[in-house]
């Protein structure tokens, strides 16, 4: 069984959507900052203070390269993994690459609260998630094989995305304008 892959923005619901997928689909759940984060014996933030962003993309290169490996897994990818091409090519054709759209004011209502997220601890967070998020928004488009809108619960997300990956439902990528 190939893997179901999910990709998005910081907050859009990756790892909370994902397990219910796994619950729902008898795939097994894989998070794979935390992936990173027990092969490396630090989080993921005291990776970016220790060794720095360009050491950790690396590290989640790593991950990429033997999550691929797998299968009949339910990966919630980090926000920023599917922004380099390296990392959609160990997926591409292989796995369901699953973008979870979700517009920047939800998701920052979301994370209004949350101190994990290392490139959002700044001053400076309005501005840093607007252009991240504008600039990644047609990059995770163009890696994804299915669109789905993420904005409703957990669960109902969770099921359209099984739907989509089962081709019961067939998911067309909308405009990115839409
Ligand atoms: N569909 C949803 N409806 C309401 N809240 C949600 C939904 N999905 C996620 N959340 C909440 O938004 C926050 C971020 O969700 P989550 O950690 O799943 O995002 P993520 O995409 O995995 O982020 P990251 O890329 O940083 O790992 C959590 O507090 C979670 O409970
Ligand atoms: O959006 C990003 O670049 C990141 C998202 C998180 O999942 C972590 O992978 C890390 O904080 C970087
Ligand atoms: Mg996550």
């Amino acid at each position: 069984m190939n893997n179901i892959v999910l990709c998005g923005f910081m907050g859009c619901g990756k790892s909370t959507v994902g397990k219910n997928i796994a619950r729902k689909s008898g795939r097994k759940f894989l998070d794979m900052d935390s992936y990173i984060e027990q092969k490396a014996g630090m989080t993921v933030s005291e990776i970016f203070e220790k060794y720095g962003e360009e050491k950790f993309r690396d590290m989640e290169h790593d991950a990429c390269v033997e999550l691929a490996e797998l299968e009949g897994l339910v990966i919630a990818s980090g926000g920023g993994a599917f922004t380099f091409k390296r990392n959609v090519e160990a997926f591409k054709g292989k796995d369901k690459i699953v973008f979870l759209d979700v517009p920047l004011g939800i998701i920052k209502n979301r994370l209004k609260n949350d101190t994990t997220r290392p490139l959002l601890q700044r001053p400076d967070r309005d501005r840093v998630m607007k252009d991240l998020y504008n600039n990644r928004y047609p990059i995770y488009h163009a890696a994804a094989d299915i669109v789905i809108k993420g904005q409703n619960t957990p669960l109902k997300t969770a099921f359209a995305i099984i739907d989509a990956v089962n081709g019961t439902d067939v998911a067309e990528k909308p405009h990115k304008n839409a």
